[in-house]
């Protein structure tokens, strides 16, 4: 129950109670950002030292890459805001991953033209953008914190950013907006010999929602009756909106557009109202604190309801209900009672409404006044509470007689930092959108909730100690609010929370739901989306919660099986075992804290979940789980290939076709992921499991449009269509799956005069092939099929792969080529709207598209349209699913062949 749960809370004021976490000052939300263009840097802007720079690459490149090789890369830049409250950093990291261009990598960019980076007319370098706050009271542990990161001498052009020091004539200049920019002036250039440059706290506020709004796809989600919905918000509809700022005041802003807004109003009962108030009137010690007393607090015993004064009935005449509160606090007016009569738990729920409530008729008003349907929250005061937001929502639902919805941010408490952090330039952070934002959840999350400003774990043994120390607490995350739905009596006012006795995750109250948000400049919008309007990758919606269990249990059952890959993947090594621990646990408390909060990463489908797991085993430094399988897979699959291109061969075409189609069904077999599968691994050898499956083949398939397939591709009688002009083959596992499945199928494409992509992964998942292991796979298979290698080696591929092959072959090719690109992915799914710029590019002159596997054709896409045909092979390997999409069985087989464009 609530009280134990929480009386017994170890999360507990971490930084007050551990010594440990007393030096855990880095928060762990972050952003990456783009970075800077040296080409219009104003000299506020921290320089970034330009000694020494080169371009990388080719001068004619519209967007070559410049080297900065005395560039830092820890490089920070800092912008603050101070309020009455608290005070709010965000800092940027550069942080880039370098991966350096293999061949493939470069035969693919020149073949398609593309520049490194971005097609913008800028380098944008990788980066991370870290939110902390601090107490305003305690403004030297924020100094302190700013110093020793050395936040302060961020990036400056000169010698003095390595040694610490600095000539006076060269001022450091910090953007800070706030009160507190005035009022603490002079500390921070006592304490650190900067100055502060002053931003418009209210031209921050709307520069900081403006950015979020449009750059993050969950940034806005409504909360009402515990039910956390996020909201798509069209860039070019966001206009006119209310923000409601609650800090320790509240102001409200009517923005018009970007620079273009007004303050229309406020309220002085805001935030601090509550924190002081509350404090004095319950000797809380924290905020926390207080927020968590009104989780077991009944304000009835302090608020005068309705019922209170008309004897327990309605007053219905007016819409009132018994229990609505009729007046704040009115019951304390009792002369027998002391404030010491009252329960702490009471008083604080009673502030809690009564304070929520107000700013949320206010905010209605205001919206009324002038004319504004959206109305957006923001500030500290609501610090993702459940009940807080329930409270306004009400309120704003309830006064605009559902008209008016309150819509709330994830980044709430940062929207003016992250505004003053911006008006360094305009150039970096404003242009960037959703499709290069990578949202991720670190390993501490679950635990933290992003609210304890975490030590930086770059270092991989920290990272495992910090899970090992946190292991007792993955027991005891208990359910965050909400709490069930309030029961609002439609009457106008609030039940008592029915909550009551409802445990609270101790982190809960002040937890921020915000990940590791990763700048990946390359990633793009595949241009073959038939509306990336109304995409959505997930066919599985785990907003269902049997859904979620269900999946919940998948994961959990596989977990040993998996740490066991990984750990015998790296030789056994008690490292590679202690990792694999580290691993095991913080994945299970990734998917403990989401079955409580299935909203808590943002709107939640299976494919983040299957994604979550890879990211995770990276985070451990498991980079590759299945390397061993696969290569042993890959090995056993390339030497029963010339016997199934005999056989094929030996087909006519019609024959051949399906043979093919029936191939690469069966041999989607092979897939480590699904644990019905690995259980079939132990009854038998690589081929005998593949022969096994293709003499299970029987037509119908549970989906087949084989027939409909097969007309567009061999025509029907004397009728032929043109081929395919480029197929785009998105293959999935390794071995069997590709060699025996994929890469025939490629070849009769090749032969029928199609350019073939095989599309892989950018990053191993699973036994995925990735695109780094095709080429020689490819070229492996080349040995025995001509078709295969000169495509191959028209198509540049293989450059290094093929040094065996007879050397009077090469070149004389016309064939057309046969090319590798990466999905810019690392997970078993995929999602249209964050792809590589190598597959974007490929994708411009593609008319087929071949889905292959579950993971991209089932779990993502099923329910996708796009541009061109589109073939969806897979074969189902898991009962529930195969139930749930079409009423079908474990090892039903789908070919679902969807024409594209004008044909639909
Ligand atoms: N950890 C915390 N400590 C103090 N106040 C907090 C905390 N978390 C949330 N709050 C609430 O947030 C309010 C401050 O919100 P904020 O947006 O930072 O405003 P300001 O800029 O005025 O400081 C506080 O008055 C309090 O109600
Ligand atoms: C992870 C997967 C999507 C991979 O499937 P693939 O794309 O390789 O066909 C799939 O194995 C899966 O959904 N596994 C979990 C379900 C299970 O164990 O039954
Ligand atoms: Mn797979």
């Amino acid at each position: 129950m609530a009280g134990s749960s929480i009386s017994n809370n170890k999360n507990d004021n971490k930084g007050e109670n551990s010594e440990e976490y007393n030096k855990e000052k880095e928060e762990m939300k972050e952003i990456s950002l783009a970075s800077l263009n040296p080409m219009h840097q104003s000299s506020l802007w921290p320089q970034l030292d330009l000694t020494r720079a080169a371009i990388k690459g080719n001068w004619e490149e519209r967007n070559p890459t410049i080297l900065l090789p005395n560039q830092s890369d820890d490089i920070s830049h800092l912008a603050v805001d101070i309020g009455g409250s608290l005070i709010k950093l965000v800092y940027f990291s550069r942080h880039e991953e370098h991966s350096p261009d293999d061949k493939r990598k470069i035969s693919i960019k020149k073949r398609f033209g593309i520049s490194n980076g971005s097609r913008r007319s800028y380098p944008i370098l990788g980066g991370r953008l870290h939110f902390v706050n601090f107490e305003t009271g305690k403004l030297d542990e924020c100094l302190d914190f700013i110093s020793s990161k050395q936040l302060h001498l961020g990036g400056l052009d000169s010698p003095s950013w390595h040694s610490g020091t600095r000539p006076h004539d060269n001022p450091i200049i910090i953007k800070a907006t706030g009160g507190g920019a005035y009022k603490f002036a002079d500390v921070f250039k006592e304490r650190l010999g900067v100055s502060l440059d002053k931003e418009d706290e209210m031209a921050c506020l709307v520069a900081g929602a403006n950015f979020l709004l449009k750059a993050i796809r969950h940034e806005a989600f409504t909360h009402m009756e515990g039910e956390k919905e996020f909201v798509q918000i069209d860039h070019n509809d966001l206009f006119p909106y209310l923000l409601v700022n609650i800090g320790s005041g509240v102001s409200m802003i009517k923005v018009e557009g970007d620079g273009k807004f007004q303050r229309v109003s406020g309220t002085n009962v805001g935030g601090g109202t509550y924190w002081g108030l509350g404090r004095l009137l319950t000797k809380c010690k924290s905020f926390v604190e207080l927020l968590e007393l009104s989780q077991q607090g009944d304000n009835s015993n302090v608020d005068m309801l309705v019922g209170d004064i008309y004897g327990g009935m309605d007053y219905s005449k007016i819409g009132l209900s018994a229990s609505t509160i009729a007046s704040s606090f009115g019951r304390t007016i009792a002369e027998t009672k002391e404030l010491l009569d009252y329960r702490p738990e009471d008083i604080s729920l009673s502030l809690l409404r009564m304070i929520s409530y107000n700013i949320g008729q206010i905010s209605y008003l205001n919206a009324l006044r002038y004319g504004l349907k959206r109305i957006f929250f923001g500030g500290f005061f609501i610090c993702g509470h459940a009940y807080t937001m329930d409270t306004i929502s009400f309120a704003v639902h309830f006064w605009s007689k559902g008209q008016a919805q309150a819509m709330f941010l994830r980044h709430e408490g940062f929207l003016g930092a992250l505004g003053a952090f911006m008006s360094y330039e305009k150039h970096g952070l404003d242009v960037l959108r959703a499709h290069q934002l990578v949202e991720r959840f670190p390993m501490g999350f679950p635990y933290v909730g992003g609210k304890i400003h975490g030590p930086p774990l770059g270092d991989l043994r920290e990272k495992i100690s910090w899970m090992e120390k946190f292991v007792q607490k993955g027991t005891e995350i208990t359910a965050p609010v909400p709490m069930a739905p309030p029961g609002t009596t439609g009457m106008g006012g609030f039940e008592r929370p029915s909550s009551r006795g409802i445990a609270l995750r101790s982190d809960a109250s002040a937890a921020l739901n915000i990940g590791v948000l990763y700048v990946v400049p390359t990633l793009e919008e595949f241009p073959l989306l038939a509306d990336p309007k109304t995409y959505e990758p997930n066919t599985i919606d785990l907003s269902d919660h049997s859904e979620l269990e269900y999946w919940f249990m998948v994961l959990s059952e596989h977990l040993p099986d998996l740490v066991d890959k990984a750990v015998a993947g790296e030789g056994g090594t008690d490292d590679a075992k202690r990792r694999g621990d580290a691993f095991a646990r913080a994945f299970s408390a990734h998917l403990a804290r989401l079955m409580e909060e299935p909203a808590a990463y943002g709107k939640l489908g299976l494919a983040n979940l299957l994604e979550l797991r890879e990211e995770c085993l990276r985070e451990f430094q498991f980079v590759d789980a299945y390397i061993t399988i696969k290569k042993r897979e890959n090995e056993a699959s390339l030497a029963v290939l010339p016997d199934l291109l005999i056989e094929l061969d030996g087909m006519n075409e019609e024959e051949r076709l399906l043979a093919l189609i029936e191939g690469v069904l069966a041999a989607n077999i092979f897939d480590w992921g699904s644990r019905a599968c690995v259980d079939l691994y132990h009854k038998g050898t690589i081929i005998e499991i593949y022969r096994m499956s293709r003499k299970k083949m029987q037509r119908p398939w549970r989906v087949d449009d084989f027939d409909m397939f097969k007309k567009r591709m061999l025509g029907c009688g004397d009728k032929k269509l043109a081929p395919y002009r480029r197929a785009l083959l998105f293959v999935d596992n390794s071995g069997a799956d590709v060699v025996l499945g994929m890469l025939p199928l490629a070849r009769e494409l090749l032969k029928r005069g199609t350019e073939v992509v095989l599309v892989a992964n950018s990053l191993p998942a699973l036994n995925d092939v990735t695109a780094n292991e095709l080429p020689e796979i490819v070229a492996e298979a080349a040995k025995h099929c001509d078709v295969l290698r000169k495509a191959a080696e028209a198509g540049g591929l293989l450059v290094d792969a093929m040094v065996s092959i007879d050397d009077g072959l090469v070149g004389n090719s016309t064939s057309i080529p046969l090319m590798v690109v990466e999905n810019g992915c690392g997970s078993p799914c995929i999602d249209f709207r964050q792809v590589s710029s190598e597959l974007a590019a490929a994708a411009k002159d593609a008319d087929l598209i071949i889905l292959e596997g579950m993971g991209r054709a089932l779990h993502t896409n099923f329910n996708a349209f796009f541009k061109c045909d589109v073939l969806k092979l897979a074969m189902v390997k898991n009962q529930r699913l195969a139930e749930k999409l079409f009423n079908g069985n474990i090892y039903d087989c789908v070919c679902r062949f969807e024409p594209g464009g004008e044909l639909r």
